[in-house]
């Protein structure tokens, strides 16, 4: 896809229930949410208020029971499990709390497996220049026990950006880290949300970082409101 085809995230009307019987529960009510290409979006709210659950309908981890959710207009809910799964692959970054990386791997083969695994799209991003735009050429041969915690996170968020993704979700990136790391953690993602013009959901609990994002939203019993 070329780039100026991107139209970012759109969530209408998005009603997801869990559970069943007297312990269902309304974990996002009738959400509505726009993030476009190049911008950077945080997810505030206390525990139970749904960031999880957005982020897993906006990743299409889950459908939503009411609403839609489209990624440059494709509709996610209208595909098959598979189209589904091919489209997170393809088009969605995911970035977890401690990087989640795999601990026999040094930097440069985590992103080389994923470029692998992908069969790497021809407009994929090459692994050694990603690591040196998040600022870890000089550790590429280390393995994740050997970085520090703010070194594994960008380790996962080059990985996550490998194959140009559409959308990058971002679950709580800096919690692990103390404020000087969290500080860079979330300046370095939004730097490559508009370098890449990729629509960037931060879920996050630290209110330190948010000088960093291009707006704020706030998640209370399954509703969205501006934070
Ligand atoms: N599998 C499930 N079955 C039933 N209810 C669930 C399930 N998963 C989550 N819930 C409920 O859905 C609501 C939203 O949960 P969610 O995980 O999205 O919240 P969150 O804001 O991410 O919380 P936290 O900050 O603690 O991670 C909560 O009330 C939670 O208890």
């Amino acid at each position: 896809m070329n780039n100026g085809d991107r139209t970012g995230l759109r969530l209408s009307g998005v009603t997801v229930r869990l559970g069943d019987g007297d312990a269902m529960v309304t974990a996002l009510d009738d959400v509505d949410l726009t993030v476009a290409p190049g911008e950077l979006v945080a997810v505030v709210g206390p525990s139970g208020a749904g960031k999880s659950s957005l982020l897993a309908v906006a990743g299409a981890l889950t459908v939503p029971d009411q609403g839609t959710v489209t990624v440059d207009g494709r509709d996610l809910g209208g595909m098959t499990v598979k189209q589904r799964a091919e489209y997170r692959r393809d088009h969605i970054g995911f970035v977890f709390q401690s990087g989640n990386l795999i601990p026999a791997l040094t930097a440069i083969e985590q992103l080389r497996l994923v470029a692998k695994l992908s069969r790497r799209r021809a407009d994929g991003r090459e692994p050694a220049g990603l690591l040196a735009d998040v600022g870890m050429a000089h550790k590429a041969a280390r393995r994740p026990h050997q970085l520090s915690g703010g070194e594994r996170q960008r380790v996962g968020i080059a990985r996550a950006l490998l194959g140009r993704p559409s959308l990058l979700l971002v679950d709580e990136p800096t919690a692990a880290l103390d404020r000087a790391r969290s500080h860079d953690v979330v300046q370095l993602l939004a730097r490559e949300t508009k370098e890449c013009d990729v629509a960037t959901v931060m879920v996050t609990h630290d209110h330190d970082v948010l000088e960093h994002c291009d707006r704020v939203v706030e998640t209370t019993d399954g509703r969205l409101s501006a934070g």
